[in-house]
């Protein structure tokens, strides 16, 4: 059983998260998670905070000399900003003359449509937004994504299994449908300042920023993350809730912003005749496959074996400059939101985000098939099944 769980506020001292279940012998270290953290860091859009403050990583527990040890494993993402946060921010109580001297403490009245601050307000009691939008920030994914290389350093390792995001969607511009590149062109866009394989939709995607930018606006998109190598067997027909498209859904549903989820060709499917959208089964080199991938590599909520690809959409960033009709909730005056700085656009970031939540939960589907204390064990376990899955006359990578 594979659990994790993140902890922190975006201006607090840093973020932590813990992960247990992962097996003895996953190579890991320091500087894997701080990479991990700098490519969430990257994407054209992005506001200034990315370039003003730091992520500092440290593996609290869980790992020893670079390999983890089948113990919970605790890092602690902190936070280089912290040092001007401490009074505001501070976790024991501060005497109201020293905060009411602090301009950052000046209490957010003034919600912002589309982020979480008045629906946490209305909800928790609170009569300003700061003690909802700290938790609400998506700064919170740098624990996400720091536990999430964990998770795919296990699946590499594992399985050789590889988790990789594209930009398939950005505002109005949308790369070639359908073409999804291969694990080699993935790692190449990683420099790319948007995340998008296709060279005149990546200009053009700049471009839709730079645009959104002077008029004040912002943002949203589509990420595409693929998962090569994978084995068949993962999730189940079973249950609702063990169905590994579920399981996808929910976790990338579970990222800030993300407001819809396909996979395979999803939502096109639902516009093409039967005769068009399966996946015919056909007699390969290898045994029985499929012969071409449009379910996005689950079928009966299992993965088929080889690639999954898994869409989620983002909607556009929710603090818009030319700030947005509200309320404020102190004076019940119509006001406009507030807005001190903003991302026009995260979706490159976002896509590594979703790499993380998608890496966890294969790596939680594939201990729950595999079972396994150490690495070995499980490979071995993997191992003795695909071997049974190919005796039986089955390809185990469709
Ligand atoms: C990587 C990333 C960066 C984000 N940056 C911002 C931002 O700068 N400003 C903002 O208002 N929202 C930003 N968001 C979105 C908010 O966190 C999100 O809209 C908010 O938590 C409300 O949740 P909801 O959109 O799911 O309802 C970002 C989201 C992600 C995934
Ligand atoms: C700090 C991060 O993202 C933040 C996510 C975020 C939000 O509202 O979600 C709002 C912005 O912060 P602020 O409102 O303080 O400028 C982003 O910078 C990060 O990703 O590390």
């Amino acid at each position: 059983m594979l659990r994790w769980m993140t902890a922190g506020e975006s201006h607090g001292r840093g973020l932590v998260a813990v992960v247990e279940g992962i097996p003895a012998g996953v190579a890991i270290s320091t500087d894997d998670v701080q990479d991990a953290l700098a490519r969430r860091r990257l994407g054209f859009g992005r506001g200034a905070r990315m370039k003003f403050e730091g992520d500092q990583v440290t593996l609290i527990g869980g790992v020893r000399h670079g390999r983890t040890l089948g113990s919970p494993l605790a890092i602690e993402v902190a936070n280089t900003e912290w040092p001007k946060w401490e009074t505001v921010m501070s976790p024991d109580p501060v005497d109201a003359e020293v905060l009411a001297g602090q301009a950052r403490n000046a209490p957010l009245t003034r919600p912002r449509p589309g982020h979480a601050d008045l629906a946490g307000m209305q909800k928790y009691g609170f009569d300003e937004a700061r003690p909802v939008l700290e938790r609400a920030s998506a700064r919170e994914t740098a624990a996400r994504v720091a536990i999430g290389r964990v998770a795919s350093a296990f699946l590499a390792q594992t399985f050789g299994i590889t988790v990789l995001s594209h930009v398939v969607e950005l505002g109005t511009v949308r790369a070639p449908y359908g073409v999804v590149p291969g694990i080699d062109d993935l790692h190449a866009i990683d420099d790319n300042p948007v995340r998008c394989f296709d060279p005149a939709a990546a200009e053009a995607m700049i471009e839709e920023v730079k645009a959104a930018q002077k008029d004040g606006d912002t943002l949203g998109g589509v990420v595409e993350v693929v998962a090569d190598g994978l084995p068949p067997g993962l999730g189940s027909h079973v249950s609702g809730d063990r169905r590994l498209d579920a399981r996808l859904a929910g976790a990338l549903m579970g990222i800030q912003a993300i407001k819809g989820v396909e996979v395979g060709d999803g939502f096109e499917l639902a516009r093409m005749r039967g005769s068009a959208a399966h996946d015919e089964i056909v007699l390969g080199p290898d045994g029985i496959g499929r012969a071409s991938h449009r379910s996005g590599g689950t079928e009966g909520g299992m993965s088929v074996g080889g690639r999954l690809r898994v869409r989620a959409a983002m909607k556009p960033i929710s603090t818009v400059p030319r700030a947005l009709r509200t309320v404020d909730v102190a004076t019940g005056e119509e006001a406009v939101a507030h807005n001190q700085r903003s991302d026009v656009c995260a979706v490159p970031a976002a896509g590594v985000v979703a790499e993380a939540m998608v890496a966890l939960v294969l790596a939680e589907a594939a201990l729950e098939k595999f079972g396994g204390d150490s690495v070995d064990e499980t490979r071995r376990n993997c191992a003795g099944y695909l071997e049974d899955v190919r005796r039986r006359g089955l390809q185990v990578q469709s």
